[in-house]
């Protein structure tokens, strides 16, 4: 890693309704980002801290790729905020108002509205969610949360509680316990939300690998998707996150989401950083 980068490793900050994230630009050159570099950038005492890291590379058949990592050195399927963050930079450097990326989920297209806020196409919700019978499915003496979650797919999988009033939720214990549920052997994301209004929901989010967050895309999607399918909403709606808001549009074509975006500061991975890594 330092012969690769004897000036160190360039990176930007980015954050999206303040899901933050580490971004690192590899196009022209090869991946870079192992666990070990995540987990050790990912951590706020001793590197630079992040939700997310995204790591851009070049795509054939698209305006670039994106590769997402955990805070844990997991890798995730799908970021929202990230990829709308990302796009923002992309749509700057490129010079375009819409971009078209690909994840491990597939091919998104991404658009700056004129307010500049951007909006992605995080695609169509997995048809094989459903609702989860938890209480049917294992040792129930640590589940205290009532109702039956439902289980859905946006590149990364989410299970959705919804409960009278998400502020009262204990996210931390009850969202680490549900993340490592065996009903999710890949572990899952968990949110907890409440109905404001038909078109306006309040979601709190503990997110595999990371933790809480003060938003979760992804988690946004899933959650207006439940919400919709289970008549609470309609298929438009605010999402009230600890760190904004975010608006889903569950149209036709996939799941729209939109909001915010912010790039924080430039910076540079140390050599000697980088050879701790090694
Ligand atoms: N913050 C992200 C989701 C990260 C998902 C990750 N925690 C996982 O699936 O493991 C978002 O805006 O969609």
């Amino acid at each position: 890693m330092t012969e690769l980068f004897p000036h160190g490793l360039p990176f930007m900050k980015m954050h999206g309704a303040g899901n933050d994230f580490v971004v690192i630009d590899s196009r022209g050159r090869g991946a870079v980002v192992t666990a070990a570099l995540a987990q050790a950038v990912g951590d706020r005492n001793r590197g630079v801290g992040f939700d997310q890291l995204a790591e851009i590379r070049d795509a054939a058949d698209a305006d670039f790729a994106l590769d997402f990592w955990n805070a844990d050195g997991s890798r995730a399927g799908a970021c929202g905020n990230a990829t709308r963050c990302v796009s923002a930079y992309m749509m700057q450097q490129l010079a375009q108002d819409a971009v078209e990326l690909t994840t491990q989920r597939g091919r998104l297209t991404a658009r700056r509205l004129s307010d500049g806020r951007v909006a992605v196409n995080m695609g169509h919700p997995q048809r094989d969610w459903r609702d989860i019978p938890l209480a049917e499915a294992q040792d129930t003496t640590r589940l205290t949360l009532p109702g039956t979650p439902a289980a859905v797919g946006m590149g990364n999988p989410h299970c959705v509680f919804f409960v009278d009033d998400a502020e009262a939720v204990d996210v931390s214990g009850q969202g680490a316990i549900y993340e490592r549920h065996n009903l999710f052997p890949q572990r899952t994301n968990v949110e907890f939300a409440s109905v404001l209004a038909p078109d306006r929901l309040r979601m709190r989010v503990w997110e595999r690998g990371a933790g809480i967050t003060l938003a979760c895309g992804s988690g946004a999607c899933a959650t207006a998707v439940a919400a919709a399918e289970r008549g609470l909403t309609g298929r438009k709606v605010d999402v009230v996150v600890d760190g904004g808001l975010l608006q889903i549009d569950w149209r036709e074509d996939g799941v729209w989401m939109s909001g915010p975006v912010a790039r924080v500061f430039d910076g540079v991975l140390r050599p000697d950083f980088l050879a701790g890594l090694e």
